[in-house]
């Protein structure tokens, strides 16, 4: 990143769009204007393009081949995209393969700073990591992760007993997990601490883009080969290559992969000598490999070479525990940020948020919660500040669970389904003291069957 003020490109192929997102953004930033994904990869190969905003829908090139483009530039410039379809499923597909957020239409100008201020930031880390790479390998690689849940915790010790060790590390999870952030603790951690940490998406890129970027090309290997590139694999030399989103790569590039593993050495695309490196590997995948390789579209052989250790990150809805610290965590952070004084969420609010599935992780809650911050009025961020999304999500399915009491009030839409649910746990807890904790009785005097009580039990967390 420049001194100069950071550089925006927008692309987007309403002209309204395009002029509006300058008018907010001129004051503050340099912005470059395109009207679809051709031209503005033409105008990021002209300029040092910090931030691209992009629409999804366009004619020519769209957002996701733009997108799959731009990351695998040598310098990728943060992508945030501007979707109409603000489901969780659009934003995980765009950020697989390298966007770094996403943004609902009619972009909301409060949230579209703030991401972008996030996302500077993100770029000054970078740029930073890599110019004093020397003082990272002082701190501890796990200071900027969040948990205390017996799962995470469990994680942080393998973590910890890998990390100064050169094995193959798989890193398996749902999307936004904190699979990357892992993976540059556990370089943080090794001894590779001040040699490069190089990440590579390689659901972003084709076959042949992936093998030239994994192994550098020659002049002329191909193409628009104008010069030899040196691949990632190089650059990783002495410290951790990071391949995200292993499950993607072809069978043809599974093999090269593998005979590289194998022997530390290979040659570049179109070149004839051998390079011999010395990479630490770090491969991370939300799909599960061994069921690829039953299903034979991942090499078995691959697979164990990568899978010497593997960790698994848990999804947030099985670390429950965690939910409110990293909610604390989130809030502080923003309200900073956003020069706003926030103490703290109200019980009902956390209750719902604490409630709630989160099947886009800490990714999803980091969002939810500097959304909040953004809009809250108060002090505090109450259960009106909660995204209507999730209250309806959290309401939905506590008042699935409410169907087998016929005599209970309905809920309706006034009704708060997380006092429902209280109710319910009392009844249950004092019909089990009323009856010794004979949960057979109890069940009859509740006027609901024994497998029920036993389902609820667990869910309620009542031994
Ligand atoms: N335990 C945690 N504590 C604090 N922040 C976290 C934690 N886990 C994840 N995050 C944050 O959540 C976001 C997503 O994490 P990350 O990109 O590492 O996930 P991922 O599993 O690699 O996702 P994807 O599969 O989509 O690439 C990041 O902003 C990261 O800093």
């Amino acid at each position: 990143m420049s001194l100069e003020k950071p550089l925006i490109l927008i692309i987007d192929d309403e002209r309204n769009t395009r002029e509006g997102l300058r008018g907010a953004l001129a004051d503050q930033y340099e912005v470059l204007l395109a009207e679809d994904g051709l031209r503005g990869l033409a105008l990021l190969k002209e300029h040092a393009v910090d931030i691209v905003l992009t629409d999804l829908r366009m004619p020519g090139l769209d957002g996701m081949d733009f997108t799959r483009k731009a990351a695998s530039m040598e310098n990728p410039p943060l992508i945030i995209m501007l979707t109409a379809y603000g489901s969780v499923q659009t934003a995980v597909e765009a950020m697989k393969i390298g966007a770094y957020d996403y943004l609902t239409k009619p972009v909301n100008l409060d949230n579209l700073e703030m991401m972008i201020a996030r996302g500077l930031d993100t770029l000054r880390q970078r740029a930073n990591a890599s110019d004093e790479r020397n003082s990272l390998g002082n701190r501890d690689g796990l200071d900027a992760i969040i948990g205390s849940s017996k799962r995470i915790t469990t994680v942080f010790a393998a973590v910890r007993q890998v990390a100064d060790s050169r094995s193959t590390v798989l890193l398996s999870g749902e999307s936004g997990t904190g699979k990357e952030l892992f993976a540059q603790a556990i370089h943080r951690l090794s001894s590779r601490a001040d040699k490069p940490f190089i990440a590579i998406h390689c659901a972003a890129l084709n076959e042949n883009l992936l093998e030239s970027e994994l192994f550098g090309h020659e002049k002329g290997a191909f193409t628009g080969a104008n010069e030899r590139v040196i691949g990632r694999f190089e650059k990783a030399d002495g410290g951790t290559l990071f391949l995200d989103e292993i499950g993607e790569i072809t069978p043809a590039t599974q093999v090269k992969l593998l005979r590289v593993l194998e022997s530390r050495n290979f040659e570049r695309v179109g070149g004839g000598s051998t390079i011999t490196v010395d990479v630490r590997l770090i491969a991370a995948t939300n799909r599960d490999l061994k069921a690829m390789v039953d299903a034979g579209t991942f090499r078995e052989d691959l697979f164990y070479r990568l899978n010497v250790v593997n960790i698994a990150l848990p999804p947030l809805r099985e670390r429950h525990e965690d939910i409110p610290l990293l909610l604390d965590f989130y809030l502080k952070r923003t309200a900073r940020e956003n020069n706003k004084a926030i103490d703290g969420f109200s019980p009902e609010a956390v209750k719902v948020l604490d409630t709630y599935d989160w099947p886009g992780n800490v990714r999803e809650l980091r969002n939810c919660v500097e959304r909040m911050v953004v809009f809250a009025r108060g002090s505090t961020l109450t259960l009106n500040d909660v995204p209507e999304d999730i209250r309806q999500a959290v309401g939905e399915q506590l008042s699935g669970t409410n169907d087998h009491h016929g005599d209970a009030p309905a809920t309706t839409t006034t009704a708060d389904p997380l006092d429902i649910k209280a109710n319910e746990k009392n009844l249950i807890i004092q019909a089990l003291a009323e009856c010794g904790g004979n949960r057979s009785q109890a069940a009859i005097k509740l006027n609901i069957s024994r497998r029920t009580l036993h389902r609820k039990l667990n869910e309620y967390g009542i031994q």
